[in-house]
């Protein structure tokens, strides 16, 4: 990594060493955004990259039965890798308690909010992080974000979660819960895998991840990211965005980013690497990116299906059935995600771990 300027180790040390996080730097009145924050010009999204005639589905999937419903959700999956739902049958005062909780927690006296800090939480289900990995970054994203391991035995240390957002983020788990296993099961049926087969079901449903994303109001935002490109390591990831907008999608065909346009109510659906690589690359993980708001905060709160650390993984026998070559090979979901989290957000480099 090439040396920081002297200004921006002070930010560092402002940022990740005292923990006040992007959240914290803005709330000192910062009246520019600070080097370590800036991207060079080709790391940018230019208005001229930005598409102007694609658009990612919206699904209506009130009803499940519906074989046009189902179809959609697996071309959806196949050909764009992200969709947006509606009428899915979570309550909407559940979402909007999220993302109010959200705004709660990020707006926590400083010291209050430090107590979850990474390494210094009290318990490791819970952490605070700034960025995605300033160990490994030169340029730091806009964003702070709280971090939950949510499966049944993280679940146990919930009296030590924040009492301003922890009800509020395990009833948004438990109520979207059954559409997530609604949508496994459909795209696992476009996989021609066994209906119900509960050996495979379980251990793509049992270790979910809900983070609480927050994005400060960012002076300059076309200089800086939100997050960089990157795709989800995910199985599925299900979305919950406010109305700011900011989340942008790469177009498979020219390269171009799709803005995914805040609708009231609905979960953003994308696949992750997990499912793509489960599929022989039939679903894509798609890169995406977000921008900050130039006068707003901006929150979302994505459910990434992770599996269990010792889970191997690799292309479905099923896919493989009519003879069709694996272009990936087996590996342990805890190598993957270790390898995923020590680099900076770096596009679809990750799946590369996988690849034959
Ligand atoms: O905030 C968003 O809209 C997306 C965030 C995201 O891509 C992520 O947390 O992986
Ligand atoms: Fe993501």
């Amino acid at each position: 990594m090439p040396p920081r300027e002297p200004n921006s180790e002070k930010i560092i040390d402002f940022v990740v060493n005292k923990r006040n996080g992007i959240k914290g730097l803005v709330d000192t009145g910062i009246e520019t955004v600070p080097e370590l924050y800036i991207l060079p010009l080709e790391e940018r999204l230019e208005p001229n990259n930005i598409s102007n005639h694609h658009s990612i589905p919206v699904i209506d999937v009130s009803n499940w039965d519906d074989p046009k419903v189902t179809e959609s959700i697996c071309k959806a999956a196949e050909e764009w890798g992200f969709f947006q739902i509606i009428n899915h049958g979570v309550p909407l005062e559940v979402l909007d308690a999220v993302k109010e909780a959200s705004h709660r927690f990020f707006g926590l006296p400083n010291e209050e909010r430090k107590k979850y800090w990474v390494g210094n939480s009290p318990t490791e289900t819970v952490a605070l992080k700034t960025s995605f990995a300033p160990l490994a970054e030169t340029v730091f994203e806009w964003k702070d974000f709280l971090s939950f391991r949510c499966s049944p035995r993280d679940l146990e240390s919930f009296p030590l979660w924040p009492p301003v957002c922890r009800d509020e983020v395990v009833k948004y788990l438990e109520s979207a819960k059954p559409v997530i296993r609604k949508l496994l099961e459909v795209l696992l049926k476009g996989l021609k895998v066994k209906e119900r087969d509960k050996t495979r079901e379980y251990p793509l449903i049992v270790s979910p991840v809900v983070n609480l994303n927050y994005y400060p109001h960012c002076l300059k935002p076309d200089l800086t990211g939100g997050v960089f490109p990157h795709s989800d390591i995910s199985t599925i990831t299900t979305l919950l965005q406010d109305e700011n907008g900011g989340l942008y999608v790469r177009a498979t065909d020219d390269n171009s980013w799709i803005h995914v346009p805040p609708v009231n109510g609905a979960l953003v659906i994308n696949v992750g690497d997990i499912l793509q690589i489960m599929s022989n690359d039939r679903y894509k993980s798609i890169e995406h990116r977000v921008v900050a708001n130039g006068s707003k905060d901006r929150v979302s709160v994505p459910i990434f299906l992770d599996l269990g650390a010792d889970v191997v993984f690799g292309p479905l026998p099923e896919v493989l059935e009519s003879g069709e070559q694996p272009l990936y090979k087996e590996v342990v979901f805890s190598d993957y995600s270790k390898y995923f989290f020590s680099k900076k957000h770096e596009g679809k480099k990750t799946i590369d771990f996988a690849r034959i």
